[in-house]
């Protein structure tokens, strides 16, 4: 259990696009030059963000992920290897205090942490509230936020209908937010400013990229 492992398993889960025919338009790759570690924080469509997630990820990242995933055979097994961080979400006390044991280790170990600030998969069009940890986290260990989106899943792929297409997907990583001499009192404006910034980027690359390479069954 190492959070280098996830070099591997980056380098694995990579070649998984092309069985699907994904395509990935990433920008921003500028904002990933910072030193040491940080948060990164990105919007949740689907388990399909596991593939930009991978297309992206620094070295030395891992994520904050529900416990639930331990349990889901192999996948479990690579989640645990790559080091992910399990929390309790049915015990919001448990989860807090892993998150702020993490906020340590992130700093003692050099580890930057990937959240989902949403808690929950998310195809609603609009990004859902933010919950907290995410920025308390960020804050604790005094260090960058670095907000990332996945444009719309939606015109390719349509979880209910059972509909799945070839598409182009689009990852803008937003330049980092800093968080030096910020405090808990600070959380509620950096959560507004994070949220702010994410939700309108993410209907900005959502409605302007044409997304299926594919035929579209109707
Ligand atoms: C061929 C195929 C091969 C496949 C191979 C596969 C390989 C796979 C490999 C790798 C894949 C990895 C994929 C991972 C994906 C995983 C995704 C997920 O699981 S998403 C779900 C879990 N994620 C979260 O839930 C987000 C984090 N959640 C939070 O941060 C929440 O805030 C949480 C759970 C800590 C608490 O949630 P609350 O529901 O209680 O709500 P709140 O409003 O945020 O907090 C309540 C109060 O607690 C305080 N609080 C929260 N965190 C705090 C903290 N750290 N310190 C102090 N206070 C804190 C807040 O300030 C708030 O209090 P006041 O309202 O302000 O008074
Ligand atoms: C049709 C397309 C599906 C193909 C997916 C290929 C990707 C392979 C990687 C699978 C890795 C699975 C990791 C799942 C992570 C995930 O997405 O967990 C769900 C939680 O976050 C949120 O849970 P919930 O609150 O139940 O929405």
């Amino acid at each position: 259990r190492d959070v280098e492992n996830m070099r591997l398993i980056r380098s694995l889960v990579r070649h998984v696009k092309y069985f699907l025919g994904l395509r990935f338009d990433v920008s921003g790759w500028e904002h990933l030059q910072t030193e040491g570690p940080y948060v990164i924080i990105s919007n949740h469509q689907s388990s399909l963000d596991v593939l930009g997630l991978m297309e992206i990820l620094p070295d030395r990242c891992t994520m904050i992920a529900k416990k639930e995933l331990i349990y889901a055979g192999t996948v479990g097994l690579i989640c645990w290897l790559g080091g992910i961080v399990f929390i309790n979400r049915k015990k919001p006390n448990d989860a807090r205090s892993v998150m702020i044991d993490a906020s340590k280790t992130m700093l003692d170990d050099k580890i930057r942490l990937w959240v989902f600030p949403e808690g929950t998969r998310n195809q609603t069009g609009n990004l859902l509230p933010f919950k907290k940890g995410a920025f308390h986290l960020a804050v604790q260990a005094q260090v960058p936020i670095i907000p990332i989106v996945f444009s719309s899943y939606s015109s390719f792929y349509l979880r209910k209908q059972k509909q799945f297409n070839s598409g182009t997907i689009t990852i803008k990583i937003l330049p980092k937010i800093e968080t030096k001499g910020l405090t808990s009192d600070d959380i509620p404006s950096l959560i507004d400013k994070s949220f702010h910034l994410m939700n309108s980027s993410f209907l900005s690359i959502s409605n302007s990229v044409p997304h299926s390479n594919g035929p579209c069954k109707h």
